[in-house]
């Protein structure tokens, strides 16, 4: 039987949220630190781990089918692969940043300075598109240090909460990339495995909802209704369920998470009781 080979990340910032998704769709994966491959059980898979940055390269050969990268790699080396779902998680992006006392302040100030990083061909095409020219440092990590050691005036690098910046005494002054993780596969993806990997993509794109909605229930006044009903779309409509006491109803409604402060704050001065809001394990629509 044929199996979807899908690469991970072996170990670092991308790992844990692979695992999760996968087993939020239902692949059983009995995974140890340092395993460096998984056969899946209830799902026709098999993980391998690997460094994050030979990822597109085993995906554009076809040595595996599929692989979690953060879309800022792909940026990075170019390897033809196509991008087949953005994941919502892993998000970061690619900034600027210098020492605190600097007098860079925009890109036009990066004109001739040094810039450290770790992503030389993401700085050297934004330096190209604003026609601007700079001295590249590649180095492969802990970048953040380089410009207090002397080594460079600014650097390039990865910024999610921006705690690391504000250790080293540096400020960020613009970001030129954004990233999340991404579901890749190759060029040359077997089609005997379309079957599997729809099944796989539905399944991600069922959590991912699920993961951006909430489930909200709530009592109000039959003479609410309509006011209500306006504050809440609902997958198709609301469900409207009678309660027991006279001149009440049930109303049950799907929200985007990112709304549901705002829409409760609605829903109680429109006369609703009772609120609950509850997470959605799977959405299919
Ligand atoms: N602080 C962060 N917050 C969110 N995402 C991040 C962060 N740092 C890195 N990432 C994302 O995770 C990816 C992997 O980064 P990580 O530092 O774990 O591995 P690496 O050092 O680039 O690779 P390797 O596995 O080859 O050692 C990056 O390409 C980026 O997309
Ligand atoms: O804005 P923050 O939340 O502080 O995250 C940014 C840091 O995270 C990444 O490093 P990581 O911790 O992955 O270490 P690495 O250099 O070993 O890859 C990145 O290179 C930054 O240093
Ligand atoms: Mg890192």
């Amino acid at each position: 039987m044929k199996r979807l080979i899908i690469a991970l990340q072996k170990s670092g910032r991308l790992q844990e949220g692979s695992l999760e998704l996968l087993k939020e769709c239902g692949l059983k994966v009995d995974y140890r630190d340092g395993q460096l491959k998984v056969i899946t059980s209830d799902y026709p898979a098999e993980l391998l781990f690997l460094r994050n940055s030979d990822i597109p390269q085993y995906v554009a050969d076809g040595v595996v089918d599929l692989g979690i990268v953060g879309s800022n790699l792909l940026e990075e080396d170019e390897t033809p692969v196509e991008i087949i779902q953005a994941l919502n998680f892993s998000k970061c992006r690619l900034s600027f940043a210098v020492p605190k006392s600097s007098n860079i302040h925009s890109a036009q100030d990066l004109k001739e300075k040094r810039i450290a990083t770790s992503y030389p061909n993401s700085v050297r095409k934004f330096l190209q598109k604003e026609g601007l020219q700079a001295e590249i440092h590649t180095i492969s990590g802990s970048v953040e240090i380089a410009p207090s050691l002397n080594l460079a005036d600014a650097i390039a690098d990865i910024v999610s909460t921006g705690n690391t910046l504000f250790q080293n005494n540096l400020r960020e002054v613009f970001s030129f990339l954004y990233s999340e993780a991404v579901l890749i596969k190759g060029m040359n993806f077997d089609p005997e495995k379309q079957g599997l990997l729809d099944q796989l993509v539905f399944r991600i794109q069922s959590v991912l909802s699920a993961n951006e909605n909430k489930y909200i229930l709530l009592n109000a006044p039959k003479d609410q209704l309509e006011s209500i009903c306006t504050i809440l779309p609902g997958m198709k409509s609301p469900t409207i369920l009678p309660l027991a006491m006279e001149g009440w109803v049930s109303i049950h409604s799907v929200v985007k998470q990112k709304e549901i402060w705002q829409v409760v704050q609605r829903l109680k001065s429109a006369g609703a009781e009772g609120i609950l809001v509850c997470p959605i394990e799977k959405m299919v629509s």
